[in-house]
């Protein structure tokens, strides 16, 4: 029998400018927000990207919030003091000016943060990226490293009880139970996201669970990035047409 070779994804719709009218908004960090550069500290963000969030956020009555994987801490390091944040995949959150609710760093991280630091350390162009309650392995800079530094991270997860969460050449291990799925259903039980249609931007795997859960409730996700089987409904192409989008949300809300 001939071999048949895979059908290619569709191209997702572009979305319309109209969905966001009465929208709950829901922003990823990385690949969404500001490019991927080579290292986790190589990200910068501009002012304009705060003055557009920020008239965006007053166009919804405050409905907009950045759901991350970076910690709570880094977020506002990067200029997003006065919005409201889920960090961490999930497990903590922060309204402007407040103490961010977030479950302590567990002895088990350090120790994974240790023989992360044993692997990295003699292979050139590893990373690891210690955050406020997880730890990043990036192979970014070693991309060959990639297979081995994900079977450290799952067999580390194994032994510590801890969960796996992969990322754009990254494992990173962090506690379970949350999601940014979770985080999208937590925050859309409260003022002042609640009465909105949500929806979620992003680019990574780690997103697909908001996506979902957007979906689930009633709304939409939308991809960054190439085709891929993906919760989103629709799709842009870069972050640079997701700045282009939120500015025509801008200009479509009354
Ligand atoms: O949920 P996000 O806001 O997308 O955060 C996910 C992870 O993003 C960061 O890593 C990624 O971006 C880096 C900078 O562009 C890049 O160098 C790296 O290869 C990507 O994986 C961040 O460092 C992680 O802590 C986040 O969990």
């Amino acid at each position: 029998m001939p071999e048949t070779a895979p059908s290619p994804l569709p191209d997702l719709p572009s979305p319309s400018p109209a969905l966001l009218i009465g929208a709950a908004l829901f922003l990823d960090f990385d690949g969404t927000l500001a490019p991927i550069a080579d290292t986790p500290d190589g990200v910068h963000v501009d002012g304009e990207l705060i003055d557009l969030l920020a008239a965006l956020r007053r166009k919804l009555n405050g409905r907009l919030a950045i759901v991350s994987g970076r910690s709570i801490t880094t977020l506002r390091d990067f200029g997003f003091h006065d919005f409201l944040l889920a960090g961490t995949h999930g497990l903590e959150f922060a309204a402007p000016g407040e103490t961010p609710q977030a479950p302590a760093r567990l002895p088990a991280i350090d120790a994974v943060e240790q023989a992360f630091h044993l692997f990295a350390d003699t292979r050139p162009g590893m990373l690891v990226e210690r955050k406020s309650i997880s730890v990043g392995l990036h192979f970014r800079g070693a991309p060959d490293c990639g297979e081995a530094a994900g079977l450290l991270a799952h067999q580390l997860a194994q032994d510590h009880g801890l969960a796996v969460q992969a990322g754009k050449m990254l494992f990173e291990l962090r506690p379970g139970g949350a999601d940014k799925g979770s985080a999208v259903t937590h925050l859309m039980q409260q003022a002042p996201m609640a009465g909105g249609t949500p929806v979620f931007i992003g680019d990574d795997v780690t997103d697909e669970e908001g996506f979902a859960a957007a979906a689930d409730l009633g709304g939409h996700g939308i991809l960054v990035g190439p085709a891929r089987h993906t919760r989103a409904a629709f799709g842009l192409e870069q972050v640079a047409a997701v700045r282009h989008y939120l500015a025509q949300g801008v200009a479509a809300i009354i």
